[in-house]
């Protein structure tokens, strides 16, 4: 089963609003419900709205193939559905990129050549990932991850679930502890459907015990996803990330983050560069129907969080291992591990 994939002229995508409870699919045929797709996080994960925006150009010359400066307006549009991932950028441009210059059908197939590749970094880099946290912590590894970056944020295997299901699958993982994830719940909805769809023994603990955790000794590393990586390292990411390094550190527990190349954001030097998403107030002050807070409370509802370089202990891609807290920069073709 495939997070999101191009069916028949359509984005066909699981739509994440309504897990664990049900298993619905989108089948999106204009850009409007594409980008209300990831807006409301229907379609969400850094990778998975890299495709969605590659597919979503594809999608777009195929609906507007006689008016170039309306297909430009909904590319844009598309391109600035959130800000932070800098994933959603790179899928657009890069389908852009063929699209002016060969037509729509080699967009298509450009989108396509996206969609498969998310499949085989993310693949690749979970291995890599895994071997890596052998090779560092030793043969049997317990985790502590937060947010969802699974199957779910990817096309279908994930990025730091990715690199639990090659621990699992090389008979490595002792256990998983998730963060559930506040206000969206992405590690409660998401992250142990997917961990009890696998087997996979974990264990969900509010955002504010994933400190305790750590301190109690219970894991042996931290391994989470990204939305950006900048050129020094620094990595945005669910917020909740850098509570969660700072804590690792504390411990003494390797704060590991998985993620693609498509991830690393080399134009961007410092995480204090990167638009960090603000979200709605409701999505703090209410449950669904329930309201948790008054009315009108004012709130601060940052979507993601900067951990700087010095508290990252790696950084997996499918291509290398970068060691930030080391001095290792992505920027840095020599510093491969
Ligand atoms: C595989 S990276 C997924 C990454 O994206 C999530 O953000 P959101 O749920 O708002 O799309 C979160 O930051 C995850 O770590």
């Amino acid at each position: 089963m495939r997070t999101i994939d191009w069916q028949d002229g359509l984005i066909v995508a699981i739509d994440q609003t309504r897990l664990p409870h049900e298993v619905e699919f989108l089948r999106i045929g204009t850009v409007d419900e594409l980008i209300a797709a990831i807006r409301s996080l229907a379609i969400r994960g850094a990778p998975a709205i890299g495709v969605a925006g590659a597919l979503g150009v594809a999608l777009a010359a195929r609906l507007h193939p006689d008016d170039p400066a309306r297909l430009r307006r909904v590319v844009d549009a598309i391109r600035a559905a959130r800000p932070t991932a800098v994933n959603l950028a790179w899928g657009v441009d890069r389908v852009r990129a063929r699209l002016d210059a060969e037509g729509a059908e080699a967009a298509l197939a450009e989108a396509l050549a996206v969609l498969e590749e998310d499949v085989r970094c993310c693949r690749a880099l979970s291995e890599r990932g895994a071997r890596w946290l052998v090779e560092t912590v030793g043969p049997q590894v317990a985790v502590q991850t937060h947010c969802n970056a699974g199957a779910l944020a990817t096309v279908e295997w994930g990025t730091a679930l990715g690199v639990v299901r090659s621990l699992q699958e090389h008979g490595a993982l002792t256990h998983v502890y998730a963060s559930e994830t506040r206000p969206l719940l992405q590690g409660a909805r998401l992250t142990v459907w997917e961990l009890a769809q696998i087997g996979a023994p974990h264990t969900l603990v509010v955002d504010s015990a994933a400190a305790s955790v750590l301190a109690a000794g219970l894991v042996d590393a931290v391994v989470v996803g990204a939305d950006r990586i900048t050129a020094n390292g620094d990595v945005i990411n669910k917020v909740g990330t850098y509570p969660l390094a700072l804590a690792a550190a504390r411990a003494g527990v390797p704060m590991v983050v998985a993620a693609p190349e498509s991830t690393v954001d080399l134009a961007t030097a410092t995480g204090r560069d990167v638009h960090i998403e603000v979200r709605a107030p409701e999505e703090i002050t209410a449950l669904g129907a329930a309201a948790v807070a008054p009315a009108g409370t004012e709130t601060l509802n940052y979507a993601f969080d900067v951990t700087p370089a010095d508290l990252v202990t790696a950084i997996v891609t499918e291509s290398r291992v970068i060691l930030p807290a080391d001095g290792g920069r992505p920027d840095d073709p020599t510093g491969r591990a």
